[in-house]
């Protein structure tokens, strides 16, 4: 009877479920579209490199930013590539979780200084700015738990794309560095408004000002990091205690896991009364579903 029940109201609930305002997706700056093409069309002029994804069947994806001949910068070719994964990330279904890595043993440089020079006017610079706030605003807000996997050097643009995840690991010796100061910038891909939420203001402006190397030990200090991995002696690759540790959070039936990330990206983000009205709303997206039936059949115990 109960179940009856609760199999009734997530009918009705679910009805409402195509209602749930959607995170995923949802542009930083609308109504630019014009703007969009003209970026493109700039960045596609700076090639080299590539940004890779793999899905695998765990629901865990890996995506490798690649281009070891300039300790992974991002070109302008490797933009577009990130937008593109994260739209087909944000339409997965079967996705729980994601590791952002670099190849070659680093993370990351920042943006192709060949690009960042030839776009050196503020109009160029604000639209690529504008490019990297969009598609990293989507990348934190993506229905799956995320963490930076960082490797050696985690620099400028770099540093910005950890702050994009919803965790950073570090291994033992690498580094992760705001360096925009000291080439006369600030951040531009939102990895400052970032970087507060983070660690807080304090410490963001410390990092910031400073532009001081953040090692393991003070990144896990200071909450940057959340953990330190184990040196390469083990037996696992970092690949592989990265998703060991994604794995305590991924357990589970991937429409779960993916409203847990729903109700935090919308208390993280919303006016706290349209939080609860988004919280109402993807409660009702679980509610009576397979996960939840399945669990009161089984008169599950929290022991
Ligand atoms: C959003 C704002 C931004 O991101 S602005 C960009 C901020 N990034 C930087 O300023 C990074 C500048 N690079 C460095 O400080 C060093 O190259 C670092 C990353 C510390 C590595 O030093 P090291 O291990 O000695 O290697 P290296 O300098 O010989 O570099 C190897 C090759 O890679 C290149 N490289 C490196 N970073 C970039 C970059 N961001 N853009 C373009 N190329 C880059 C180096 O120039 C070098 O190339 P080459 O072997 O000289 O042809």
């Amino acid at each position: 009877m109960v179940l009856r029940c609760v199999g009734h109201l997530h009918q009705l609930l679910y009805r409402n479920a195509s209602r749930i305002p959607r995170q995923r997706g949802k542009a930083v700056y609308s109504g630019a579209s014009e703007v969009w093409n003209e970026i493109k069309k700039k960045l596609q002029a700076f090639p080299g490199g590539s940004v890779d994804l793999i899905k695998k069947e765990s629901g865990i994806a890996v995506l490798t930013i690649n281009n070891p001949d300039r300790m992974n910068a991002f070109s302008g070719t490797m933009m577009l590539e990130l937008q593109d994964h994260v739209t087909q990330l944000e339409a997965w279904t079967n996705g729980k979780g994601l590791i952002v890595t670099g190849a070659a043993g680093t993370f990351c440089s920042g943006s192709d200084l060949n690009a960042v020079r030839a776009l050196s006017n503020s109009e160029d610079g604000i639209k690529m700015c504008m490019f990297m706030q969009d598609t990293l605003t989507r990348l934190l807000r993506l229905p799956l738990i995320s963490v930076a996997l960082v490797e050696g050097r985690a620099l400028g643009g770099g540093a910005e794309v950890t702050t994009a995840c919803d965790f950073r690991l570090m291994a033992l010796a690498s580094e992760i560095q705001f360096v925009h100061k000291q080439i006369g910038l600030v951040p531009g891909w939102g990895g400052a408004a970032r970087l507060v939420r983070i660690v807080g203001s304090e410490n963001a402006l410390k990092l910031l000002s400073s532009a001081q190397k953040v090692n393991a030990s003070y990144a896990e200090q200071i909450g940057l990091s959340d953990g330190v991995l184990s040196p390469l002696e083990t037996l696992d690759t970092t690949l592989a205690q990265a998703e060991k540790w994604l794995s305590d959070f991924t357990g589970g039936p991937s429409p779960v896991i993916q409203a847990v990330k729903k109700v935090v990206v919308s208390g993280r983000e919303l006016p706290l009364q349209d939080a609860l009205r988004m919280e109402r709303d993807i409660f009702g997206s679980v509610w009576g579903g397979p996960a939840n039936l399945e669990a009161l059949a089984l008169k599950f115990k929290h022991k």
